[in-house]
């Protein structure tokens, strides 16, 4: 049994909510509005031509009107205006038949529960584009609604407005917070795997966006519309892990292959958002390096976690593989991976679960991937260690001084796994002999490589080499440095 438990590696797993939304065009109010008119025409026939008309008006109003001065508009008009057409509530109020709320016989009709956010100053704004519209003269034959009847209906929605202010519900639906999640942007968020100084301020829209939807748009995709799906076509899967799904994808826009691993699990707390969140952060903060599997862009939705990452050709999971791998192999990949421990080590980060699933091969170049556990060296962030198979005998007692000597203990016992060519016990006197530096022979194999990986997992992990004296193993100067020229030979 691997150690890890439930609340340790939860699912590491928003759509993006595109900044542009926050500026509602005249092209986006129109389809609110022509979708509006073909929901009423659907539902109320009798009722639909005066209402729709209206609606119309309002529409045509806003496209007809002459250029707004400058000075006419202050900027809390624009965006309260805008704030108006996009609130949910005018929208896609749930179970509710839009047309009423434009409907002077039905008073008593009241609108969609939701807002605090409402207020008179909207209602002001509704009435300036009454008069000016040009169209609304040439339409009062056709529309049985008069000036008067229009004022009333702005006393009306006025009224419910004043009524729903002062009794604010808890209610709000799905497609509310949806749609207000697209109106504003998600906060920034720190990279708690950063050292440095940013020169960006952190998270300006953080307090507006946790009153409506948590601090992490968690519902985006929830109206139906999928990035993943917009945004790639699905081939096949390619691997599972305790907590995700990978897929191999096609990107529809730049035609390229991707890897594309997501949560099986709906993550519904802030917090386990948080987490799946920290993965991203640390290849994010890494960067590029030719061993680590490159990291293009992750999202939310459905409540769940999606990472798009570069696509590897496998892993070296042991299940996967027929065969050991010869000493050449395995010294390629113990100099590979010992390449990007030094790099993330380097950084102050450690991965805490290096081992052959983890370990992805492309073009014969070896890449660290996965790194749900990966925490910070000075201890600063949560530790939970990875696989209990590869971890050292310090972190299984929670002794977390040595975390990148942690690695390199995982480092050895991977090789050790593969050259030997089955998996390692997870219990009994092998794990016990293996958490005590006793690694049994292994024929065929140079014993330099063998007292190599001896002291990689040694008991006490200031006696393990670091990834850097790794790398500087004058045992790898025989190993071909130029990966990719061997790859192709
Ligand atoms: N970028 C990739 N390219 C190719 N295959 C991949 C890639 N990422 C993951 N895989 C495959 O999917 C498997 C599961 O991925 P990953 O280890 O990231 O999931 P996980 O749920 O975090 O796993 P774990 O059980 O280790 O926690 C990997 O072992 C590998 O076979
Ligand atoms: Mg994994």
């Amino acid at each position: 049994m691997k150690r890890k438990t439930l609340t340790k590696r939860i699912n590491r797993k928003n759509r993006r909510v595109s900044s542009s939304t926050t500026k509602m065009k005249k092209g986006t109010l129109t389809s609110h509005f022509q979708q509006a008119q073909h929901h009423q025409i659907q539902s109320s026939s009798s009722t639909s031509a005066a209402s729709s008309s209206l609606f119309q008006n309002l529409l045509d109003s806003d496209l007809n009107d002459p250029p707004v001065l400058a000075e006419d508009v202050d900027e809390k008009d624009f965006i309260l205006s805008q704030d108006f057409f996009c609130t949910p509530d005018y929208i896609t109020p749930d179970n509710q038949n839009l047309l009423y709320s434009f409907d002077c016989n039905k008073e008593n009709i009241s609108c969609p529960k939701s807002p605090e956010k409402l207020n008179t100053v909207k209602v002001k704004k509704l009435r300036q584009v009454y008069p000016l519209s040009p169209t609304l003269s040439d339409q009062q034959q056709i529309v049985d609604i008069g000036k008067d009847n229009i004022s009333s209906e702005e006393m009306m929605i006025e009224k419910t407005i004043t009524i729903e202010t002062k009794k604010p519900s808890n209610y709000v639906s799905q497609s509310a917070v949806s749609l207000r999640c697209r109106i504003m942007p998600p906060p920034c968020i720190k990279n708690p795997y950063l050292t440095g100084d940013l020169e960006v301020g952190i998270d300006p829209f953080g307090n507006q966006r946790s009153k409506c939807a948590g601090f992490f748009p968690a519902f985006a995709g929830g109206d139906g519309l999928s990035r993943y799906h917009t945004d790639f076509h699905e081939i096949q899967q390619i691997g599972t892990g305790n907590f995700s799904c990978v897929f191999k994808v096609l990107k529809r826009i730049d035609g390229c292959l991707y890897a594309v691993k997501h949560s099986t699990r709906q993550l519904h707390q802030d917090a386990e958002r948080r987490k799946a969140l920290m993965e991203v952060q640390a290849l994010a903060a890494l960067g590029y390096h030719e061993n680590i599997v490159g990291y293009y862009s992750s999202w939310f939705e459905n409540e769940q976690f999606y990472i798009q990452m570069e696509l590897c050709d496998c892993s070296l999971s042991i299940n996967r593989s027929s065969k050991s791998l010869t000493e050449g192999e395995a010294l390629q990949v113990l100099l590979q991976i010992a390449k990007a421990l030094q790099f993330i080590h380097e950084r102050g980060i450690a991965h805490l679960d290096v081992k052959p699933d983890n370990i992805y091969v492309k073009n014969g170049v070896y890449k660290l991937g996965d790194f749900g556990c990966a925490t910070l060296l000075d201890q600063s962030l949560p530790v939970e260690e990875g696989d209990a198979r590869y971890m050292p005998q310090e972190i299984l007692n929670e002794n977390y001084n040595y975390l990148d000597k942690v690695d390199i203990f995982s480092l050895g016992a991977a090789i050790y796994e593969l050259i030997r060519g089955s998996t390692l016990p997870q219990s009994g006197s092998q794990f016990l002999n293996l958490r005590e530096g006793k690694l049994p022979l292994l024929p065929g194999h140079s014993l330099q490589l063998q007292n190599l990986l001896k002291v990689m997992v040694d008991p006490n992990p200031t006696r393990r080499p670091s990834a850097k004296e790794l790398v500087e193993n004058p045992m790898f100067d025989k190993v071909p440095r130029n990966l990719k020229s061997q790859a192709k030979a």
